[in-house]
């Protein structure tokens, strides 16, 4: 880990040195003044010339002056060297979140996430510029203060060098601990994080069932252990500053005790007896740090521990080596016996067989939790097949580059995932470099731009957290929008319009079959009314695919479709429900 943590330096090289042997050099002159305070009282003051006490003590400016310059640049430019690593890494962590599969993140909590890329990244930087500095200055300062002390007094330094053991132990033996509790403390912001998304993001379920008390109990119990674990963690370091400021006064108390004998007894100068209670001091500087150490680095470490795993979890999905980016299909689709589960146990979809031709529109009816949204995710590799194969033109989708398929397939679901920004960035989601004509004829084409105009600030107006401020199919046709802009050559509709009203659903439909015009368009049906003129409906059920044909075949045959049919049929409802009554999405 201490190697991997080291190859983040790589790029840095020129900082760290500086940094470093500023560092060095600032903690030798630190080292150097009490031996010249040693100097100073033992041949300078008994000789009273002003002279010489003034050039002196004139020496003593410029190396204060040449120390501050140092201390300058380790303050600054360390931290830079801090902060340069921490943003990489937190760049890393980005990244790799980018690469990571559905099924990771349907395993993962959003705020667990959130906090691996912010909270537990905060330390690293501190880390990264005082870890190697401080260290090594810590080790410098306690061998070379001893050295110096042996100099001036070989019982003294001994008696001195009684604290190193005590020290060490506490070190290590908290220093774990805390690093235990720092691990444990991330794993509750995570929960936090959770909780208080969950909470915020839910408000209006929150309130509108009156759970507020409910909630208010539940975030009651994550405070209680948060507390709790940062409390053990100040326990710890109560523990270890005690031991430490215990016997750090005690070295001072007895250094003055058998110092003031020695100085008694003739055997040790003034001067000597100074210095050696300023190199005591330089000696124990290190130690006195020992608590924020003690809080800083476990904490470092932990999170570098918990940003390792982040980037060791391998994307399930990724692009094989030497695989091709397709720019323009025409979107013949194929499925040859593809089968799939999402946990290893239990398939969903066993030796499904289909063949859609380019242009055509095929609709999956069925009861809900048949595989219907399971069978389109597969498509743009969300999922991947666990036997079998899907072809698109004749080429295996694992043989093309994810983002190039990807960049094929467009998705327009019930419901919608909209971006906090304006209703132009939104649309300008579905092709980045999108020009700003193309933008409104997106618009246009998904019929926006009625309530675009009339808006004071048009396409620039900002729609709220997840587009909160847009009505249900005012989303969908910014959905259609992004969709006309994208102009893929393969569509998945989640057509679930039984949320909006007639009329909305009905311009909503409209909007949709001139979008996969031309298209070849996988449709997850929710009413039998609006796929009566698909090219194919596929019934899926529970054994895989059980019928298919067109609407007039599927009726002639008496099967489940026709069954599906007539019960709509008789409840002469416009709303149409299929034996579906939830509304599975691409979780997107
Ligand atoms: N991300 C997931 N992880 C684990 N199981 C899942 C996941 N998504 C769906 N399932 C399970 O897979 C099965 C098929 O679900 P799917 O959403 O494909 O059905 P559907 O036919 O689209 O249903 P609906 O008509 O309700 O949308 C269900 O049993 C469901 O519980």
């Amino acid at each position: 880990m201490i190697k991997r943590f080291f190859s983040y330096y790589r790029p840095y090289k020129g900082l760290f040195i500086l940094d470093f042997s500023c560092a060095i050099l600032s903690g030798l002159l630190e080292l150097g003044f009490p031996m010249a305070v040693k100097v100073f009282v033992d041949e300078l003051l008994p000789g009273q010339n002003w002279t010489l006490i003034l050039i002196a003590a004139a020496g003593l400016l410029v190396i204060y002056l040449f120390n501050t310059a140092l201390m300058a640049i380790v303050t600054y430019w360390g931290h830079m060297l801090g902060i340069n690593i921490e943003t990489e890494m937190r760049r890393k962590s980005f990244d790799h979140l980018q690469k990571l599969s559905f099924r990771f993140y349907d395993n993962n909590k959003t705020g667990h996430l959130v906090a691996r890329v912010t909270k537990d990244l905060e330390e690293i930087g501190e880390v990264a510029h005082h870890g190697p500095e401080d260290l090594f200055i810590a080790v410098m300062t306690f061998i070379g203060a001893l050295l110096l002390m042996f100099t001036v007094n070989v019982n003294l330094a001994l008696i001195t060098a009684c604290v190193v053991p005590v020290v060490t132990w506490v070190t290590i033996r908290y220093g774990e601990r805390m690093e235990t509790n720092w691990r444990a403390l991330y794993r509750r912001v995570g929960d936090f994080n959770v909780r208080i998304e969950e909470n915020v993001g839910g408000m209006r379920v929150v309130q509108a069932f009156a759970n507020e008390d409910h909630e208010r109990r539940l975030f009651a119990d994550d405070n209680q252990r948060y507390r709790e674990t940062k409390l053990n963690a100040y326990r710890i370091m109560a523990a270890s500053s005690s031991l430490n400021y215990m016997s750090i006064r005690l070295i001072q108390l007895v250094v003055m005790i058998a110092g003031s004998y020695l100085v008694i007894d003739g055997q040790l100068s003034n001067g000597g007896f100074v210095s050696f209670l300023l190199l005591v001091n330089v000696f124990v500087r290190p130690i006195e740090k020992i608590n924020s150490v003690i809080e800083t680095y476990p904490k470092g470490i932990a999170g570098f521990r918990r940003y390792t795993e982040l980037l060791d979890t391998e994307p399930d999905i990724a692009d094989r080596p030497g695989a091709i980016d397709v720019k323009s299909l025409k979107g013949d689709i194929r499925y040859r016996s593809v089968g799939f589960g999402y946990s290893g146990d239990r398939l969903i979809l066993r030796d499904v067989d289909l063949d859609i031709p380019a242009g055509q529109t095929i609709a999956f009816v069925g009861p809900s939790g048949a595989g219907k949204t399971t069978i389109c995710s597969l498509l743009p590799r969300f999922y991947e097949v666990q036997s079998g194969a899907i072809t698109v033109d004749g080429v295996d989708i694992r043989d093309m580059t994810l983002s190039s398929l990807r960049s094929q397939i467009g998705i327009v679901q019930q419901d919608v995932f909209l971006f906090g920004g304006s209703i132009r960035e939104n649309i300008a989601y579905g092709r980045l470099d999108g020009p700003e004509s193309a933008i409104v004829e997106a618009a246009r084409r998904a019929r926006l731009d009625e309530m675009i105009d009339a808006l004071p600030e048009g396409l620039d107006t900002i729609i709220g957290e997840r587009g909160v401020k847009l009505s249900g199919g005012q989303k969908q046709r910014l959905a259609i929008a992004r969709m006309f802009l994208k102009n893929p050559p393969i569509l998945i509709l989640d057509e679930a319009t039984s949320a909006l009203d007639t009329e909305t659903e009905r311009e909503i439909q409209q909007s949709l079959a001139e979008l996969s015009d031309g298209r070849t368009t996988l449709v997850i049906a929710h009413r039998l009314a609006t796929i009566r003129n698909a090219d194919r409906i596929v019934v899926v059920d529970a054994t895989g695919i059980a019928e298919e044909g067109s609407h007039d075949a599927l009726v002639a045959r008496g099967g489940i479709y026709s069954r599906l049919h007539t019960a709509q049929h008789g409840e002469k409802g416009r709303k149409e429900p299929t034996s579906s009554t939830a509304h599975g999405t691409l979780s997107l």
